[in-house]
């Protein structure tokens, strides 16, 4: 038998067991077929997917791993405060029901649950968010995952009860003729340039950062994370997968992530890794206190002495150090961190950064250590309750998923997560860009518009007519 009817054979014999499983618990089985790919690079397989998943795609990765996602074979959301639960309760059960087949070599495809949470349920919400809900995920229908020179595609679909072994297999050819004739829907790159212009004026950045200050004067309250957004008008609606391609280039060292639904994409760059979980392993990072890059090496490694000696920002770095590794405490046997901050350089900022290990029971949930930590003091502030509500009740910006958990788990339990930072949210032709800074009581309203600023630079020099 050759390897096309191998596969074959494979596949049925899966879709077999799928419904009969599905038939026997009276409940939707998942199906996922794993093979290896020769080539297939994460940006083009993206982009492919304009004409295949319903608006709902998704990338994710760094040099060491790329991970993206087209179309859902499910969706699960969540609103309000019992989201975590809510996702890892229906992920659970998802994955117990799992008949997974793959090509010899390809066992590993394993299919993942990809996506994120809000930056707090309790905030006021606009229309502007609505599609992603307090939590969204996708069970990718297509998913490639690029890691160690391996290129795995799978391909998940649900087996619902009663429906005939047929129609299982008739649907699921389906969907792979419709995946192989896909082709990206080309779109033009405009050199026109987008408008650009902040949705708060520097005024009113300086009374809120002052009116924190004060606030904290009077309080327990010891740093608040403050935001704003800037709208950009684009003359055409935006081609996200060179868009990405572009961010990625350029922000080469931070995670680029996408998160698609219909109405609209969240994306960005961020330098900061919140929650990886391998087995017993657990990383995360403290990334907070920020200096501007040099413009020669001197000059860079002049401004990085200067971070790593300046009080305040090692006083706002320290608070999400303490932060992090008590609550971690409470789920690993061992935490372990540097006694001094690191110095983390992206493109257009440096950051003080402490890499945090531990080690705890592998059956800790990942959703529960995300939880717990989010947000840190370095979105939030601290403590973590007064930040909130002082943010609910004086930020007048719809954070979404601004600063929030993004990322993916699979059905062992491991998986990573990043903050959304460095981001923003595309709609059509209009994108609203996100920047935030930590606030503590020695902060200086302008240097801290001016550090905002270059949070901008990720998302802004890659929009259309950007290009360098
Ligand atoms: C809030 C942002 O960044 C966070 C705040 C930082 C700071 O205050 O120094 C640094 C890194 C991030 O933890 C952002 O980029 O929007």
């Amino acid at each position: 038998m050759n390897v096309i009817n191998v596969c074959k054979t494979v596949k049925l014999d899966g879709l077999t067991e799928a419904a009969k499983q599905a038939k026997a618990v009276h409940a939707p089985v998942l199906f996922s077929f794993a093979e290896i790919m020769e080539t297939e690079d994460p940006f083009s397989f993206f982009a492919k997917g304009s004409s295949l998943s319903s608006g709902k795609r998704f990338i994710f990765g760094n040099e060491e791993m790329m991970i993206a996602g087209l179309g859902a074979a499910c969706t699960f959301s969540a609103t309000g405060n019992q989201r975590f639960d809510r996702v890892k309760r229906d992920w659970q059960q998802a994955a117990e029901r799992l008949v997974l087949r793959a090509q010899p070599g390809a066992e590993t495809g394993k299919p993942m649950l990809v996506g994120g949470f809000s930056f707090d349920p309790e905030a006021a919400h606009s229309s502007l968010w609505a599609p992603f809900a307090d939590a969204l995920f996708y069970l990718p229908a297509w998913f490639l995952r690029v890691q160690n020179q391996q290129v795995i595609l799978t391909h998940s679909m649900i087996c619902r009860p009663g429906v005939p072994l047929e129609q299982l297999v008739a649907q699921f050819s389906r969907e792979e003729e419709r995946f192989r004739l896909a082709k990206p829907i080309s779109s033009f790159e405009t050199e026109k340039r987008s408008s650009i212009f902040p949705l708060q004026d520097r005024e009113s950045w300086r009374e809120l950062v002052t009116k924190a200050i004060v606030q904290m004067h009077h309080s327990d309250l010891r740093k608040i994370v403050l935001a704003r957004t800037l709208q950009a008008d684009l003359v055409e609606k935006p081609d996200l997968a060179l868009l990405l391609k572009r961010l990625a280039d350029r922000q080469k060292g931070s995670y680029l992530f996408c998160l698609e639904t219909p109405e609209g994409a969240f994306l960005g760059a961020t330098p900061e890794r919140l929650i990886k979980k391998q087995g017993a392993t657990i990383e995360t990072a403290c990334v907070a206190g920020s200096a501007p890059r040099g413009d020669t090496k001197e000059a860079d490694m002049r401004l990085a002495a200067a971070l790593l000696a300046d009080p305040k920002n090692c006083k706002e770095h320290h608070y999400v150090v303490t932060m992090i590794t008590s609550e971690l405490r409470k789920f690993a046997q061992t935490v372990d961190w540097p006694d001094q901050p690191q110095i983390l350089k992206n493109k257009n900022i440096q950051h003080l950064y402490t890499p945090v290990h531990a080690v705890a029971d592998p059956s800790v949930s990942i959703f529960d250590l995300l939880q717990t930590l989010h947000p840190t003091p370095a979105l939030g502030g601290l403590p973590q309750a007064d930040a909130l509500n002082w943010l609910r009740t004086n930020e007048a910006i719809d954070r979404g998923f601004y600063g929030a958990p993004i990322g993916w788990c699979d059905c062992d339990g491991n998986g990573e997560f990043v903050v959304g930072i460095r981001s923003a949210l595309f709609a059509g032709c209009r994108a609203v860009l996100y920047a935030g800074c930590g606030v503590i009581e020695g902060s200086n309203p302008d240097s801290e518009f001016t550090e905002t600023a270059l949070k901008f630079r990720p998302i802004l020099d890659v929009l259309p007519g950007e290009n360098e």
